[in-house]
């Protein structure tokens, strides 16, 4: 009798153990699923630390954008209906990206470039004018998700020549005919020179863009301006 209830008691005890196994696998399966990439780097409504960034000539790359230590950010989830979509070389847009992120828990995308930017400033500022001269703006890297749920496109970039940055040009002429007829809300950064005829580009890039009023800071005057992001951001 004392043999049958050790074996059934230990009999239980497995079956419970495999139930709270088999939970935690569905609980984990159910996590993956809920963003269509392995690479999340933070679930929305987690708030995304801001760095210390550099500017001017100083502004250099890691030599991978701001990727080589880490993923490119990636949070995509089921319901969300805006979307941050950015690209930053030496990590002041990432900045503003992640306030605005902060604040409305938008899902986001960064986007990346099959080859990245010198991390020397001059010597980017040479490739991004080869590149404008030809025409030749550089290859996405990043995998572009059905943009279909999103009613609302946060669109962040900084300004070269006193227009959008290579790459958000590269985005926009694949991508832009995806964002028709959603609200397009332009966030950029620049070295203080404003963001110069960055608006019309996109107007000519997305079919039926509906523009909203943008946000353009200086790069230096970013960390210790955060209220200028939440000012625009209540107002719109
Ligand atoms: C290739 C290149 C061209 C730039 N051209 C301009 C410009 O025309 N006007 C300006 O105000 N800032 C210019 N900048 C400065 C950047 O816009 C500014 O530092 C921005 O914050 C960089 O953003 P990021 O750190 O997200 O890459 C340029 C920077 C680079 C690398």
């Amino acid at each position: 009798m004392k043999w049958i209830i050790i074996i059934s008691s230990f009999a239980v005890s497995l079956l419970l153990t495999g139930c709270q196994l088999n939970e935690r696998s569905e609980e984990s399966s159910m996590l993956n699923n809920r963003s269509d990439s392995s690479n999340v780097a933070s679930r929305s409504g987690n708030n995304l630390p801001l760095k210390e960034t550099e500017y001017g000539r100083e502004a250099i790359s890691d030599g991978n954008d701001t990727n080589a230590n880490e993923e490119a950010t990636r949070i995509l989830t089921e319901e969300a209906t805006s979307i941050i979509i950015y690209f930053s070389r030496s990590g002041n847009t990432e900045n503003l990206a992640r306030m605005i992120h902060n604040q409305n828990g938008a899902d986001m995308l960064e986007l990346s470039v099959v080859n990245p930017y010198p991390a020397d400033y001059e010597a980017s500022v040479d490739r991004a004018n080869e590149e404008r001269e030809n025409q030749e703006f550089p290859e996405i890297s990043t995998d572009i998700p059905d943009l279909s749920q999103y009613d609302t496109i946060y669109l962040g970039y900084q300004i070269w020549a006193m227009t959008l940055s290579n790459p958000m040009m590269s985005f926009l002429l694949t991508n832009g005919t995806n964002l028709s007829n959603k609200t397009i809300y332009p966030f950029s950064t620049n070295a203080g020179y404003g963001e110069g005829d960055s608006l019309t580009k996109i107007s000519e890039l997305v079919a039926n863009a509906k523009l909203a009023e943008s946000l353009s800071i200086q790069d230096e005057e970013l960390l210790a301006n955060q209220e200028k992001v939440a000012a625009w951001m209540n107002k719109n």
